[in-house]
């Protein structure tokens, strides 16, 4: 079975994460970075989810996980160190058709967590489907290792670029073909770099500006 891979947006979302230690906290990071309205169920906690709870940046329900707790919610993540509580939130989870990961315990998991690559708003998801979680960390790491630091900035001056040209021309082969030149060469923040002229001598190539109006364009 292929397992169907996305990028979701969480933002807003009810998510409830059971168990506040070390597992829990890089879970409930990772929904607090994607703006999860994020829920935390849990006796104890440990001092940055505390901290979190106290800052307001998440609920905390201060006590054990009992059956009903998941109700409304979106996304579930179990993550106590007791295999039968993280097994009840799972089937809790199924019975209200919400998506659950029991952590470290395919059985009971809707899905995984995959390794991430990160520059910005460009992430890179590896996953092995629970095959060889320390291979998905190694390839994390070489290709951690083979990207340029500064591909986030790149990516978001490219995306600034793209609205540019996507502004003035009309889709079609000649915009796209554009949209693939641009996306391999540097791309800079200035006014006068490089790929933000030749977009605009494109522009006014194709007709879609008059030759005035694109050279005194901000
Ligand atoms: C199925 C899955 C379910 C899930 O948790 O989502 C799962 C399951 C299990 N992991 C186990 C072990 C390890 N997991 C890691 C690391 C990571 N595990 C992650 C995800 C996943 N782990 C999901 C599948 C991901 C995929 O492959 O697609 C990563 C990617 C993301 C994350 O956890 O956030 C994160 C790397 C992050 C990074 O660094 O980039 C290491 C490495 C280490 O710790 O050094 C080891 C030891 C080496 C090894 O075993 O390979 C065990 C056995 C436990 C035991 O032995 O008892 C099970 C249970 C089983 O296999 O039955
Ligand atoms: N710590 C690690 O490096 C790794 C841990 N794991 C697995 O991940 C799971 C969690 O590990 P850790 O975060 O290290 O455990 P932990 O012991 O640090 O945290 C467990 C948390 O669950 C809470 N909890 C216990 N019973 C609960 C209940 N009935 N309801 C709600 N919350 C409850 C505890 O208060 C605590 O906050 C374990 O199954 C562990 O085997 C797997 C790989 C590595």
């Amino acid at each position: 079975m292929s397992l169907f891979p996305m990028f979701l947006k969480l933002a807003a979302r009810p998510c409830v994460v059971v168990g506040a230690g070390t597992i829990a906290e890089s879970k409930i990071e990772s929904l607090l970075n994607a703006e999860a309205r994020v829920t935390v169920i849990s006796p104890e906690a440990l001092p940055r989810v505390q901290a979190w709870a106290e800052g307001g940046d998440i609920t905390w329900l201060q006590r054990e996980y009992a059956d009903g707790d998941l109700a409304g919610m979106f996304l579930a993540v179990a993550a106590t160190e007791i295999a039968a509580v993280n097994r009840a939130v799972y089937a809790e989870a199924t019975s209200r058709n919400i998506l659950c990961n029991a952590v470290d315990d395919p059985p009971f998991c809707d899905f995984y967590f995959p390794s991430i690559v990160q520059r910005g708003e460009l992430q890179i998801a590896i996953s092995t489907a629970g095959e060889s979680p320390a291979l998905a960390q190694r390839l994390r790491k070489e290709l951690n290792a083979a990207l340029p630091l500064d591909l986030g900035e790149w990516l978001m001056e490219l995306g600034r670029l793209r609205r540019e040209v996507v502004a003035v021309e009309p889709l079609g082969d000649p915009r796209r073909k554009l949209l693939h030149e641009l996306a391999q060469r540097e791309v800079c923040g200035y006014d006068q770099c490089p790929s933000r002229l030749r977009a605009r001598e494109h522009a006014v190539e194709m007709g879609y500006v008059p030759a005035e109006s694109s050279a005194s364009k901000p």
